[in-house]
This record gives C-alpha cells, structure tokens and sequence, in this order.
C-alpha cells in the first residue's frame, strides 16, 4: 500500500490499512529528518559566511571533494591556489596555513553536509520505492526534490566563483541570495510534502468570513516572511549590517539620509546600504505587526480549531525572538554568533508559517 495517493485507501474515504499508516508514519519522519538537516545546512551556510570560510575550496569536485586533504604536500597545494585569490591578500594575508585550516574545514562541512543530505534523501527513496511503500508521484516528486539540491550545490558553486573575480572579498549579493531563496524554496516543497504525507486529510474548517480573512493573512505573511528573508539575502550580501549600528533610529533619521541616492530609484533596494538595511527593518516590522493582527483575530475566532490557534501562537513568539536576534545582529555589529542564529531561526519562523498555512488546507472543504 503506497503512502500517499489521492485515490486508494490512504486519500479516500475508506481507512487506511496499518501497513499503509505504518508507512505514511515511517515516511514523513524520514522527510523531517532531511528537513531538520536542510535548517541544519542554513546554519552551516551562515556559519560559513560569516566566519570569511567560503571562498576557501577553489575547485569544483562533486564527488571526489568529500576527501579533504590528506597529506601536506595536499594542504599546501590548495593554501597555495587561495592565496593566488584576492580575498587572501586583502582579508588573511599571511594568516598561514592552521588559519587557513580553520576556514577550509567550515565551507568543506557545508558541502560535506549536503552531500549527506543527498545521501540520506536519495537511499530510502530507493529503498521505499523497491518494497512499494512510496507511490509513483510521491517517488516522482522526491526524484525531483534531488535533482534540484544537485542543482542548489552549482548554485553554491555559481556563487562561490564570483567571489574569485579581481578586487573582490567576498561573492556577488545577488548570487547570495539566490542560493539563500533556493536554498528556503527547497525546505518549503519538502516541508509542505513531510506534513502533508503525515497528514493527507485536512480537518474541516468552516469558511466563515473570519476565517477566510485569517487564511489570508497566514498567505500574507508566508510571503512577508519569503521577502523579508530576502531583503535580509542582500543585508547580508552587502555586509549592510556593518553601518548604522543603532535601533529604531539610522544616523539619527527614521527613514536614513541617502535612502534614493541611486537612479533609477529601484536600484537603491538592492545596491544602496542605508536603503538595503532600512527596507529589511521595515519589512521584519511589517511581518511582526501583520502576525500580532493575524493572531488577534484568530484568537477570536475558535472555528479554527486548536491547532491553528496554537500553531499561530507558536508564530508570534518565534517572530518576535527573531526580531530580537535581528537587533541583537544589529546592535553587536554582526558578530559570528548573532548572524548564525539570526539566518537560522528566519528558517524557524518559516516553519512555523508553513505548519499554519498547512493546517488551514481544510478551510471550507468537508
Ligand atoms: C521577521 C523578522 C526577520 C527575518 C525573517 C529576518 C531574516 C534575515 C535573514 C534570513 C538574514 C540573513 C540572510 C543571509 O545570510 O543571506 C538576515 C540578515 C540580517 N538581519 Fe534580519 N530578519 C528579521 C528581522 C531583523 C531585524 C528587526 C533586524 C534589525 C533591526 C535585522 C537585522 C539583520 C542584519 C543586520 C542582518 C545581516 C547579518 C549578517 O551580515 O549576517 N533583521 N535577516
């Protein structure tokens, strides 16, 4: 009996059989282990690029780069191609070869990492298609789930290579950010597929107008938090977070002196520091203000059931934790700890806007 089908036994009407909920159980822990390995990854990625460790591994080996050096003559050879790079002389000139170590070993944990993550996505899924416990579209889906983390490592790699370009120390903010939006879109199809295996049937939800409006806020803020991750991509990117080291106020203003200094106005959200620091405020701001309404009315309207007002609950606190790191980041001047579990918990409070969103599915659909 496949795990999770539209039709049969496990989707229908009809009960599942214990073999088939034995399955969906084993399966859907399965999927959150790799997506408590995917937030384990996120944290890895901040790790890497807050410690400078990124551009350390100058080749690009698939395979073979599982092997670290072994051998002396192995270390020198690759301190030797970092040093030719300019992040070294103008970063970690003549900081040897133990400082080079240090760097080397957090970016070859983070590739190590993801390997592991293929790994550990890509052997059940042989094992649970060949006994028959997965169905031929969630199979399908899963093939695709690691077909795109393949293609998340190039991304990485797309990223890395951009930070070897002359006068360079560190990687493209646009390529940054497009690894981070890859890396975050990934854990949602996982996620969503985890807890939708776990749980196939939505409870039903009346469509009161209450509740529709609550539904569309949890949308509302899925998005919210998606941007906001992403202006936080390029906060980080451009080392944004190293200038206006003061909250609510930046030099002094509200809005920062210098926010539309580029033409066209556009390119001041991606290019321009104070406008990039300034839009990722505003926007964490918006996110908590449109949770706290979200969970106002929610509280007020039980035909949504305990676990969406508990799941809201759950979101409110987590945002405001992560509000409290950002100002933490902000205020320490972005040390290694505070960026670390800044990007981390962003990954946290995500989930727990993904777990609401799913746990509405039954709105109006008995
Ligand atoms: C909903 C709330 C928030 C979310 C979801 C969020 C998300 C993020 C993410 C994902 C990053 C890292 C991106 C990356 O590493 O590529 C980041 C960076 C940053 N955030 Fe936030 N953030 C929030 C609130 C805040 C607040 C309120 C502040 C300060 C006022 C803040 C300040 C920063 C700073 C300074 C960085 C750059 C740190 C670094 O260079 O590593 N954040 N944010």
């Amino acid at each position: 009996m496949s795990a999770y089908s539209r039709s049969g036994s496990l989707m229908g009407r009809t009960p599942p059989s214990a073999q088939a909920l034995r399955n969906r159980q084993r399966i859907s822990t399965w999927l959150f282990a790799i997506c408590f390995m995917l937030v384990g990854m996120i944290a890895l990625g901040g790790y890497t690029r807050l410690t400078g460790s990124g551009l350390s591994i100058m080749d690009w080996r698939p395979i073979t780069g599982m092997i670290p050096p072994l051998s002396h003559a192995e270390w020198e050879r690759q301190f030797a191609l970092y040093k030719t790079i300019p992040q070294y002389k103008i970063l970690h000139d003549g900081f040897g070869l133990a400082g080079f170590q240090q760097i080397f070993w957090a970016e070859w944990t983070h590739r190590f990492w993801g390997r592991l993550m293929g790994l550990v996505l890509l052997v059940p899924l042989v094992w649970f298609s060949v006994t028959g416990a997965l169905d031929r579209r969630l199979a399908l889906r899963l093939v695709l789930f690691f077909v795109l983390g393949g293609l998340q490592g190039a991304i990485g790699w797309f990223m890395v290579a951009s930070g070897f370009n002359p006068d360079s120390t560190a990687v493209a903010p646009v390529r940054l950010v497009l690894h981070l939006c890859c890396a975050f879109a990934l854990y949602i199809a996982i996620l969503w597929t985890a807890l939708s295996v776990r749980t196939p049937q939505p409870a039903f939800i009346p469509a009161t107008p209450e509740v529709v409006r609550v539904h569309r806020m949890v949308w509302a803020i899925c998005l919210l938090v998606g941007i906001t991750v992403i202006a936080g991509g390029f906060t980080a990117g451009t080392h944004a977070g190293f200038a206006y080291n003061t909250f609510p106020l930046m030099d002094g203003h509200l809005i920062p002196a210098g926010y539309a200094r580029l033409h066209p106005f556009w390119l001041n959200w991606f290019q321009n520091i104070p406008a990039i620091q300034f839009d990722h405020r505003l926007l964490a701001t918006t996110t908590v203000v449109i949770i706290g309404l979200t969970i106002a009315l929610g509280l007020r309207t039980p035909q949504l059931g305990k676990p969406v007002q508990g799941a809201l609950a759950v979101l409110g606190w987590l945002v405001l934790l992560q509000y409290a790191l950002g100002i933490t980041t902000l205020l320490l001047v972005v040390p290694v700890w505070a960026g670390t579990v800044h990007q981390t918990c962003a990954a946290i409070v995500l989930t727990a806007a993904i777990i609401t969103l799913h746990r509405l599915r039954g709105v109006g659909r008995p």
